[in-house]
């Protein structure tokens, strides 16, 4: 029987490394002769990709309803789990995501301050109890990441023109929700050289390999 494959997360607020990190977990995992899907949300399928489009285009006039917002990155979900995700983990690949619904809570949740019940009805309906085997949590001051950011450059795309308090609550609701599983996350702190925050990443998945080998 093909043994189902494992679904790792990457998550955090903006600028803290989830892009640069996430090619690092792929890497290390297929060294070891894993197969490796990468992918990000909201996205992952053409179709999911032009719901990003939507959630992240700034233009200003019409503003988007907490609601809409939410039922938008849920449907990117569905359609990216149905296409995607599951069909990898079922073959036996390894999913490697940047965000998923624990962005929901943090960015929906405790940014836009859309009630944790509701985000959590549509993650039954749609994940169907499927949830990360690992969630690794970059972690740092908004501050120094919105430096990160900056430096960056590029166009600010729809949540990138939030407020700091939105940033502190999305942080805050992160925390949180590792607090909460710990079996789940691992909290990184995403504040050091690159060098010492990819250390620290191979150091969780040589714990979490053992473990599930
Ligand atoms: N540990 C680090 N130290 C310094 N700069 C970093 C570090 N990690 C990432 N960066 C830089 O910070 C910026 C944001 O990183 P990125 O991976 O795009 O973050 P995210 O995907 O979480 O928004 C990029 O320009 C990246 O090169
Ligand atoms: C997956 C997900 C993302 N988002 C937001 C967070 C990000 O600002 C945005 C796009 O994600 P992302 O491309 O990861 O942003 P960045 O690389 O700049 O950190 O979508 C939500 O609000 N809810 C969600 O469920």
């Amino acid at each position: 029987m093909q043994t189902r494959g494992r679904f790792i997360t990457l998550e955090g607020g903006e600028g803290v490394g989830k892009s640069t990190n996430l090619g690092l977990v792929c890497d290390f995992l297929e060294a070891r002769g894993i197969e490796v899907v990468r992918t990000r949300e909201p996205g992952g399928t053409p179709r999911a990709e032009a719901i990003r489009e939507l959630l992240l285009d700034p233009t200003p006039g019409e503003p988007l309803s907490g609601d809409a917002e939410l039922l938008l990155v849920f449907a990117a979900r569905a359609q990216h789990l149905e296409l995607k995700i599951r069909p990898a983990l079922e073959r036996g690949a390894w999913v490697v995501c940047d965000r998923f619904t624990d962005a929901t809570f943090a960015y929906q949740g405790g940014g836009r301050g859309i009630d944790a019940e509701r985000i959590a009805m549509l993650e039954t309906l749609v994940q169907q109890g499927l949830q990360p085997d690992l969630t690794l949590l970059l972690d740092m001051s908004v501050e120094a990441a919105q430096a990160r950011v900056v430096a960056r450059g590029g166009e600010r795309d729809r949540f990138e023109r939030e407020r700091g308090e939105f940033f502190a609550a999305v942080r805050e609701s992160y925390l949180q929700r590792a607090r909460a599983a710990p079996q789940r996350f691992a909290i990184v702190d995403a504040s050091r050289s690159l060098d010492a925050v990819g250390e620290s990443i191979e150091q969780c998945l040589t714990q979490r390999l053992a473990a599930w080998t």
